[in-house]
């Protein structure tokens, strides 16, 4: 078994559904002390944040990735079990195997590597990894990233390891996210029998054209790379149960993906000022997970499309899509961010799985881009 495989294997069998690390760090941490790494480990409430670093001063080079996993679901849905790993036909099954317990393996590998072969490189090699990218994002890298901001550390460049790739090894490379923001709207009614509707007030029916508006709305025409911004509604609930009786609340949560033309506030402002027009009697409880951020042309995105096109064969596409990720909180430190990844096709589903092929080349992929960025040639 290669070292890489060997590594993503031992993570995947330890259960860390998130915020539980199950102790992938202190593994993660005793590989990366004994190359000469210097650990801390910063354990906010329930989740565990590992931050490595090797060299010192300017340019900060970060790998950002997370050890937590979303919950497997129902065992029987799944071939084998999803925290004993196991290999059918040259692929790696379990929960974890592309989300991403296989970027962390080779950030580690390729940390390794990179290490011994420069010892006196450039500037600093830093690994940081939370427990809580798949849960409230609160105790993570969210607040590394402030603890960070009051000590002044700063960060140059950061790679997220999140699986990015679409259908082959490096044919996908991140350079921004959208910003997403949730909702929770209780829209207040007044209960009564369906039969008798001029005594009551249907929350549902005086919440439906606001949302119809709501989602029809052209918020923009996208921004660069970025899709255009829109909202969608994840939940509608309402009810007493009986079949009978209008209920006398509606509750409706949504969510916005977001373009740099917009920010929480302003989208904040403009959902009530629509909601007021539709004169509705509502609360209304936002959860801002993250503004947007998009790198744009530089050194890093360079680099990192050279060594793609090298592993892929071709360009990769340059994309904004997709979820948020944990570089939302280290891209407003004043970092360029960019994500590169295994494929992403299985991420969440049962049978999550990778190509033991694409996990054997991420460490060589992840070392060429640290060495162009920590030890080009002039500097070796
Ligand atoms: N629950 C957290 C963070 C949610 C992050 C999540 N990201 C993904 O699903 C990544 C998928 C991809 O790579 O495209 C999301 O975007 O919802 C919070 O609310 O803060
Ligand atoms: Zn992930
Ligand atoms: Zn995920």
């Amino acid at each position: 078994m290669s070292d890489v495989l060997d590594l993503t294997c031992e993570l995947i069998s330890r259960p860390s559904v998130t915020p539980d690390d199950a102790g992938c760090q202190a593994l993660v941490a005793a590989r990366l002390a004994r190359a000469g790494f210097a650990i801390e480990s910063m354990r906010f409430g329930e989740v565990d944040n590992l931050w490595a670093t090797h060299g010192q001063g300017a340019p900060v080079l970060v790998l950002l990735g997370h050890t937590d996993v979303v919950p497997p679901g129902p065992r029987e849905a799944w071939t084998t079990d999803p925290f004993a790993p196991e290999i059918r036909d040259g692929v790696l099954y379990g929960r974890g195997a592309a989300d991403m317990k296989s970027g962390v393996a080779a950030f580690v590998v390729a940390a390794e590597r990179f290490v011994a072969a420069h010892p006196d490189h450039a500037g600093t090699l830093a690994l940081l990894l939370t427990s809580d990218e798949e849960g409230d994002a609160i105790d993570g890298v969210r607040r590394v990233a402030r603890t960070f901001e009051a000590r002044g550390t700063r960060i140059d460049w950061c790679i997220t390891g999140e699986p990015s790739s679409t259908r082959t090894l490096g044919d996908l490379l991140r350079v921004g996210r959208r910003g997403s923001l949730s909702a929770t709207l209780t829209v207040r009614g007044v209960q009564g029998h369906v039969a008798y509707p001029d005594q009551a007030r249907n929350p549902i029916h005086l919440a439906a054209p606001a949302l119809a508006e709501l989602v029809a709305r052209r918020w923009d025409e996208g921004f660069e790379s970025f899709p255009p911004t829109s909202l969608q509604v994840s939940n509608i609930a309402a009810g007493t149960g009986a079949g009978n009786v209008i209920p006398g609340t509606a509750t409706v949560q949504f969510n916005l993906r977001y373009t740099p033309h917009w920010d929480a506030p302003r989208l904040e402002a403009e959902v009530a000022a629509l909601l007021d027009r539709h004169a509705l009697d509502y609360a209304i409880a936002w959860h801002r997970s993250g503004e947007p951020f998009y790198t744009p042309e530089g050194p890093l995105r360079a680099a990192a499309r050279e060594v793609l096109a090298a592993f892929a064969g071709a360009p990769p596409e340059e994309s904004t899509g997709g979820g948020t990720s944990d570089a939302r909180f280290i891209a407003p430190l004043g970092a360029q961010c960019i994500e590169i990844g295994p494929v992403n096709a299985s991420i969440h589903q049962v049978d999550e799985h990778v190509r033991v092929e694409d996990l054997e080349a991420l460490p060589e992929l992840f070392l060429q881009l640290v060495e162009r960025l920590l030890a080009p040639p002039a500097a070796a």
